[in-house]
């Protein structure tokens, strides 16, 4: 049901650019009324031909046409034979996970979202599948981690979330396929605008819709896609089987989100990089991660297999109550999990979205309490920045009671 179609290129045969695609599904296909807004079929059932005959949609979970529009509108941005909706990305992560069979093992990095680590951690194990983590910024370490016959699946983020360490994908595909491992990328950092991991040899690609696609922070939804259509058969059965799918509604939010998707991640990137240059400047700041610093160390190794930093950086102050004041002082900015929304936000990894990974294990994998991460949004930067500098200026008043503090209108 949900391959890839609609209009490859323009008038000329030149073929579209990223920016068109996304304006340009195929909904009008089979719509009689050639509606430009996608038809929302907020239906559960359908009414069948006869008692014996199936229609194209019989049941909502097994295939709903507002569903396939958008799974057809994400494999075509994916460049894959086929894309799969879910409730949210945790939602795809899982049924992906279940690819993987009892005594099969996953590698994943570990630096990766805290959600996937208490999934991989505390749920797969029972099922007899056996998980490690492994620092994917060191392939020696890869290599010697995958283990042939018995690693089904490498899991990878990059960047990693909330670190932004920047991982060879090409690389690890290379380790992971040799020894017959399939590769899930989990890009929802980047989303499809920026970075495609089935075109750098990934076997699944996995995005939360919750962030760039839905863009808005109204929606929880997350997709795979593949480029193998046997491994799109194993995983449709799973979707239907699980049941976890995304809701018509939640489909269509997703349609009418991905048209502005790249307008709105230029936009955040943009902002990010400028608050990343000024952190890097500030003298409470430690250390930035964000690969679009030119001392950043995967800098090179990003910009050849993405094609732009994004808008998430995380910093270091050192000092877990000097980044607490940080985070409640900056007020255009929500203290809120999550990211891609076209609003700013801000956090403490530790105590917000990586809570759930035990404090003794964020701290074997050098996951600082004081990390601030933030998200940004579509605001203007130079009122972001403003905002950004007077949230340092309290922390810098706690550290030098004597410093002038810049008090904010
Ligand atoms: C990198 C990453 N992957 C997956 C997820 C899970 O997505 P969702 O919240 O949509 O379940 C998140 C955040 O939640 C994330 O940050
Ligand atoms: N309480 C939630 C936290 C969600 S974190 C969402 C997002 N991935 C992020 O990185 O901010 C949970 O326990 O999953």
């Amino acid at each position: 049901m949900a391959s890839a179609g609609g209009p490859q290129s323009n008038g000329s045969g030149r073929p579209l650019r990223f920016a068109t695609r996304i304006l340009h599904p195929d909904v009008s296909g089979t719509d009689p009324y050639k509606a430009v807004a996608p038809p929302l079929y907020q239906t559960a059932t359908f009414d069948q031909p006869s008692a014996t005959e199936c229609g194209p949609y019989d049941y909502t979970r097994s295939g709903n046409p507002t569903r396939t529009l958008l799974e057809e509108q994400m494999a075509r941005l994916e460049g894959g034979c086929r894309s799969f909706a879910f409730a949210s990305g945790m939602a795809a992560i899982s049924v992906a996970c279940q690819l993987v069979k009892s005594g099969g093992h996953i590698l994943a990095g570990d630096d990766i979202y805290g959600g996937t680590s208490r999934l991989l951690a505390n749920v797969l194990p029972a099922g007899g599948v056996e998980v490690t983590n492994v620092d994917a910024t060191d392939l020696v370490a890869v290599a010697a981690s995958i283990r042939p016959g018995q690693t089904k699946m490498v899991m990878l983020e990059s960047p990693t979330n909330p670190r932004m360490q920047i991982l060879d994908i090409r690389k690890i595909v290379e380790l992971a396929h040799e020894a017959g491992a399939l590769v899930l990328v989990d890009n929802s950092i980047m989303a499809p605008t920026f970075c495609q991991p089935l075109e750098l040899g990934a076997d699944i690609s996995m995005t939360s819709a919750t962030k760039f696609i839905a863009g808005h922070s109204d929606v929880t939804g997350g997709i795979l896609t593949v480029k193998d259509k046997d491994l799109a058969d194993r995983i449709y059965f799973l979707q239907n089987a699980v049941g976890s799918i995304l809701g018509p509604f939640d489909c269509w939010l997703c349609l009418r989100g991905l048209k502005t998707m790249a307008l709105r991640m230029e936009r955040q990137a943009d902002n990010a990089s400028r608050m990343a240059q000024f952190l890097d400047n500030h003298k409470l700041v430690k250390k930035v991660n964000y690969a679009g610093l030119p001392n950043h160390k995967g800098r090179d190794l990003h910009f050849s297999q993405a094609s732009s930093a994004g808008s998430l950086v995380s910093f270091t102050t050192g000092n877990l109550e000097l980044s607490k004041v940080i985070v409640e002082g900056a007020k255009l900015f929500k203290i809120a999990v999550s990211f891609g929304s076209v609003i700013s936000s801000i956090s403490l990894p530790c105590f917000m979205s990586h809570a759930s990974v035990p404090a003794e294990v964020r701290a074997e994998r050098g996951l600082p309490d004081d990390l601030i991460r933030i998200s940004a949004g579509i605001e203007d930067v130079e009122d972001l920045i403003a905002d950004l500098s007077s949230a340092m200026d309290k922390a810098e008043a706690l550290v030098n009671p004597d410093s002038k503090q810049t008090v904010s209108p």
